[in-house]
């Protein structure tokens, strides 16, 4: 492809160099350049690609994409922009062949719940038929074939990638989930959505984004992106706000939620430990919905999935098949198995929401106590921590604080922040840093009638302490100590 071609689009400041010559690939990490590439130049968190020019320019590079001034040999081309990730972003649009507006694309955003729903429109498409493609936190896939995933949302040059191969094995429909931090960084500028969807928004990465307001306007920029529908839950107090400001975009707004208010609702709810029945109501059909997956939130990421599938014009019968198919997520609300008389669930909730709704959900059906084994991550939001120790204090018996993936962060001060929290309500806890042994103080004082939930991980399968990453997965270790501690 001519540079000139690969540029098309984008943001240019000025030229200098051939804008006809010949590109053979583009990368935007100084260390995955090879010859005759262009070179994206990022200014980002902990690095500057303009510190990397030299290192690119070495293994090959024979273009250069900046925002700043520099200076290199004439024979390189050197195309100032005033974005670089916003110029990355069309440049791998440009240089896939613009992938994304050749196929349906559906963006799920929100705080909590993207996986989820993305995995249950996936469900929806495949039990029609459909060809379909996901990229999410737990993987990318393109029909068979999964790709492990760096990101929830990666970056826009490996996006326009994915969906490249997802055209040439003739998916005809990819869902993913929207992090607010691609929106923000610009990950999807330049993606055609079909349907944009909403799950909810709660305090989270409020690192990243400084205030709650910030963040609501990252995740609302997804649903000016998109030419079909925009779904949208107005039982949350942001996503009312949202329908609002996006009613008059050209994308049609399709609400959900469970009043009548809504353009999709959930009636006559019952909700019982193995599932929930509800009557669904929609502007074109309405009848019985029976989903395997307990809880409130299930019935709201259930009815954002419909939404979704109907917004691109799925009928009935075939949404509600699909829906009903639906066997959950590894990591959330799993049920550990193999575990004898004891209850173990465990739980991706990372976020006081989340958490919220998991234990009032176990609440619905424990008859016994509940105890609790949870952590907050390290080099992430802090504001979060006391709020999850005062949530799970409040709505369990027993509390184990332990480490999440502590990261670069000194373990036990994430403890202390969150014992700020649990401090204030009546539970009894403990503080173990180290998780496995957190886990087996639960099992050991779980009874029958208890269940035990252990949050914040889910379906990762490593921990990361400091730098380094050592290979852990709560539901193995918690069916280790099972077996340890019957010995
Ligand atoms: C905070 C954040 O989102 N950071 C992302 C950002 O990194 P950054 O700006 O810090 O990049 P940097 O390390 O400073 O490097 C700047 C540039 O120098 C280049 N470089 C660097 C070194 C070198 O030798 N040569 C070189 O060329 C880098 O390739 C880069 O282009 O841009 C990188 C490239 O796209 C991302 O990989 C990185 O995600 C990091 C790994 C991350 O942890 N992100 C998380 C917070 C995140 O994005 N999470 C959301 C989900 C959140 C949720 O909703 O739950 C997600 O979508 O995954
Ligand atoms: N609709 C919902 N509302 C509130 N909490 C939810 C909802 N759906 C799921 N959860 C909780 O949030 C956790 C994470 O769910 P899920 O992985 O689907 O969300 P996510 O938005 O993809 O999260 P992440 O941004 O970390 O990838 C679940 O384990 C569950 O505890
Ligand atoms: N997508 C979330 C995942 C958090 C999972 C939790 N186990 C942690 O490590 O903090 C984030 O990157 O903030
Ligand atoms: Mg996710």
């Amino acid at each position: 492809m001519k540079l000139i071609d690969l540029m098309q689009n984008a943001d240019i400041l000025h030229w200098m160099g051939d804008r006809d010559m010949e590109i053979q690939g583009v990368a935007y990490d100084s260390r995955r350049i090879e010859q005759d590439f262009v070179f994206v130049c990022i200014q980002g968190m902990k690095a500057d690609g303009h510190d990397f020019i030299q290192q690119a320019i070495e293994k090959g590079a024979k273009a250069i994409v900046v925002e700043k001034d520099v200076e290199v040999h004439p024979s390189i081309a050197v195309v100032k922009v005033p974005n670089g990730r916003k110029a990355l972003s069309q440049i791998g649009a440009n240089f896939y062949g613009n992938p994304s507006a050749q196929m349906d694309i559906i963006g799920v955003t929100g705080t909590n719940g993207k996986t989820t729903v993305t995995h249950w429109i996936k469900q929806i498409l495949e039990t029609n038929g459909t060809n379909s493609g996901l990229i999410g936190t737990l993987s990318y896939k393109i029909l068979d074939k999964e790709y492990k995933a760096s990101n929830t949302t990666p970056e826009s040059l490996e996006l326009h990638r994915l969906f490249r191969e997802m055209l040439d094995f003739r998916v005809d429909t990819c869902t993913m989930e929207v992090s607010s931090h691609s929106l923000e960084l610009d990950r999807v500028a330049h993606v055609h959505f079909n349907v944009g969807v909403f799950t909810n928004l709660t305090p989270d990465h409020m690192d990243f984004h400084g205030n709650i307001e910030n963040y609501r306007k990252a995740k609302t920029k997804l649903f000016y992106q998109t030419t079909l529908g925009n779904v949208i839950n107005i039982d949350d107090l942001y996503g009312q706000q949202i329908a609002d400001e996006i009613k008059r975009l050209d994308a049609r707004l399709i609400t959900y939620g469970i009043s009548e208010k809504a353009d999709i609702y959930a009636k006559d709810i019952q909700i019982s430990p193995k599932g929930t029945i509800y009557h669904l109501v929609a502007p074109e059909f309405e009848g019985k919905i029976r989903i395997n997956i307990p809880g409130m939130f299930s019935v709201y990421n259930s009815l954002a999935a419909i939404g979704a599938c109907y917004a691109l014009g799925y009928g009935f019968e075939e949404i509600k098949k699909g829906v009903e198919n639906f066997k959950g997520v590894p990591g959330r609300f799993e049920l550990v198995e193999d575990t004898k008389d004891m209850t173990i669930v465990v739980d991706y909730a990372h976020t006081p929401d989340a958490l919220e709704n998991v234990l009032k959900t176990i609440q619905g059906f424990c008859t016994g106590k509940i105890i609790t084994v949870f952590g907050c991550g390290g080099d992430r939001d802090k504001k979060k921590r006391p709020m999850m120790g005062e949530i799970a204090g409040r709505l369990s018996d027993y509390c184990v604080i332990t480490s999440d993936n502590p990261r670069t962060e000194d373990p036990q001060a994430i403890l202390n922040d969150i014992e700020v929290g649990i401090k204030g309500t009546d539970c009894k806890y403990k503080m173990i840093l180290d998780r496995k042994e957190a886990i087996r103080e639960a099992i050991r004082m779980g009874r029958p009638e208890d269940i035990i939930l252990i949050a914040g991980k889910g379906h990762e399968t490593y921990q990361i302490i400091g730098e380094q990453v050592f290979d852990f997965d709560d539901k193995k270790i918690a069916q280790e100590i099972l077996r340890e501690e019957i010995k």
